[in-house]
């Protein structure tokens, strides 16, 4: 694994660096393999990104975005982090619908929905079950509580490794969710954390020693790139 801490001055040195690494990785995707697939984070931090994102003249038919997680509401409901993304950067392009693989959440059973998102990544990698395809881009967020895509402390889903997608569960309510090892298969894994309450969650996750169960984030320890990028407010004490 090669491992990378950045701290930048603000949010929007942050968005600004997070921008750059993500076009590079995406001219290196699209010049070696035809395409460039990503998977996004949901939460408040990333929406300046993909605004930022949008903002950009790219090669969109070669662009192929999902997401790491996703809260089990309908697409269009205030929680759901397709909407935003939506909203923010994938309406605002003219990217095929076809590229848009959003996590299924209206089948009524996130089992079933899981279990769809994962035969769908099959499909578009042409992979069989047991096998972690390579995403280029991971794109995570860190919760204060040191959890990261929808992989909770101390819930079922850190210990699923056989599959690409599980049900995760946040105070009792259903997720979807990329299991850990997924996430480290991609490429680059890149973290973009913002603010000063995430400074206490990811000093354990940095630690040399610490329970992995307790700080989901730890388990993320790629095979290929992992990137962590801070503000000053999160990383002012690493
Ligand atoms: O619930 C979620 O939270 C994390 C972190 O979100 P943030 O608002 O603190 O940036 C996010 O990575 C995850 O995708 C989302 O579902």
């Amino acid at each position: 694994m090669n491992k990378t801490v950045e701290v930048l001055p603000d949010q929007s040195a942050l968005v600004a660096r997070a921008l750059e690494l993500i076009l590079s990785k995406l001219e290196t995707a699209i010049g070696q393999r035809g395409r460039f697939t990503i998977a996004l984070s949901g939460g408040s931090t990333p929406k300046p990104l993909y605004e930022a994102i949008a903002a950009e003249k790219l090669p969109w038919d070669k662009i192929h975005v999902f997401w790491g997680d996703e809260r089990y509401v309908p697409p269009d409901h205030p929680d759901s982090n397709e909407l935003m993304a939506r909203r923010a950067w994938l309406d605002r392009v003219d990217i095929p619908a076809a590229n848009i693989h959003a996590i299924p959440t209206l089948e009524g059973d996130p089992a079933a929905s899981a279990t769809k998102y994962e035969q769908h990544l099959q499909e578009f990698f042409n992979c069989s079950p047991g096998e972690f395809p390579a995403l280029d881009v991971a794109l995570q967020g860190m919760g204060d509580d040191g959890h990261t895509a929808s992989l909770f402390p101390h819930t079922e889903a850190l210990k699923v490794s056989d599959r690409l997608i599980t049900v995760g569960n946040k105070d009792g309510n259903p997720r979807i969710t990329f299991t850990y090892p997924f996430i480290n298969s991609a490429r680059s894994v890149i973290f973009v954390v913002a603010g000063a309450n995430k400074r206490p969650a990811l000093a354990q996750v940095f630690a040399p020693v610490a329970d992995d169960s307790t700080y989901p984030s730890r388990l993320i320890q790629p095979q290929g790139e992992l990137w962590w990028l801070l503000d000053e407010e999160a990383g002012l004490e690493l």
